[in-house]
């Protein structure tokens, strides 16, 4: 949190994880090394920011990129925070229900509840990793804190010439191939459009568009 005194009771937010519609699906899931999981975030402010995750980044995959990963908004509206690990690149997606957003390979990500609803979100990625959370700890959150009035501030324990945050709405930003007007769920089974989340390196060139948000 922005302020180092804050103190918040939890629990904060519900991560259900590994979630499947019937045994063939869980057994899909299991083969391929995916995951579908749903997060619900209250509403609620702490310490005048808004309720947030406690954000990480993922390793490399075996192709030497790192672990890419896809949301959906199922019920309310979030901002992905998402910060390159070099901290070149700095953005905040907004997303309202019905929108898909990617984290792209090497960045790290942190999702804001910034509405009065609770936020439900679902997302697939790979279940071959573990997710990297002690650059998010040793820096005490992400690279911005973002306050319920709209205001918005440098993390001051990240380097002084961190980039301006980039403001991006999801809505509008439609998504390249291979993700057409489907819900997340629909692509289960679908093995080539996600094939990307365990092998991101071999659809850079194919994507070109996946992998940035520009
Ligand atoms: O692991 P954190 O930073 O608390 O973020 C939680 C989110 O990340 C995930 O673990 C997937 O990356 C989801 O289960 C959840 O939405």
């Amino acid at each position: 949190m922005a302020d180092p005194s804050c103190v918040c009771e939890g629990p904060l937010y519900e991560m259900y994880r590994g979630v499947c519609r019937n045994n063939s699906d869980k057994e899909w899931f299991d083969v391929q090394q995916i995951r579908y999981d749903v997060t619900r975030i209250p509403s609620r402010t702490i310490c005048k920011e808004w309720i947030k995750t406690k954000g990480h980044y993922h390793p490399l995959s075996p192709d030497g990129l790192a672990y890419p990963e896809i949301y959906e908004v199922l019920e309310g509206a979030a901002y992905y925070l998402l910060q390159k690990r070099d901290l070149s690149d700095i953005v905040l997606v907004r997303a309202e229900k019905g929108d898909l957003i990617l984290i792209p390979p090497g960045y790290g990500h942190i999702t804001v509840n910034p509405t009065m609803e609770t936020l439900t979100m679902a997302n697939l990625v790979s279940s071959a990793f573990a997710s990297q959370y002690l650059p998010y700890e040793e820096l005490k959150g992400g690279a911005y804190y973002i306050f319920s009035d709209g205001g918005m501030k440098k993390n001051p324990a990240y380097p002084a010439d961190i980039p301006d945050i980039r403001i991006v709405d999801a809505t509008g930003t439609h998504l390249p191939e291979p993700f057409p007007d489907k819900s997340l769920y629909d692509l289960v089974g679908d093995v080539m459009r996600l094939r990307f989340l365990n092998h991101p390196r071999e659809f850079e060139d194919l994507y070109p568009g996946l992998y940035l948000y520009t």
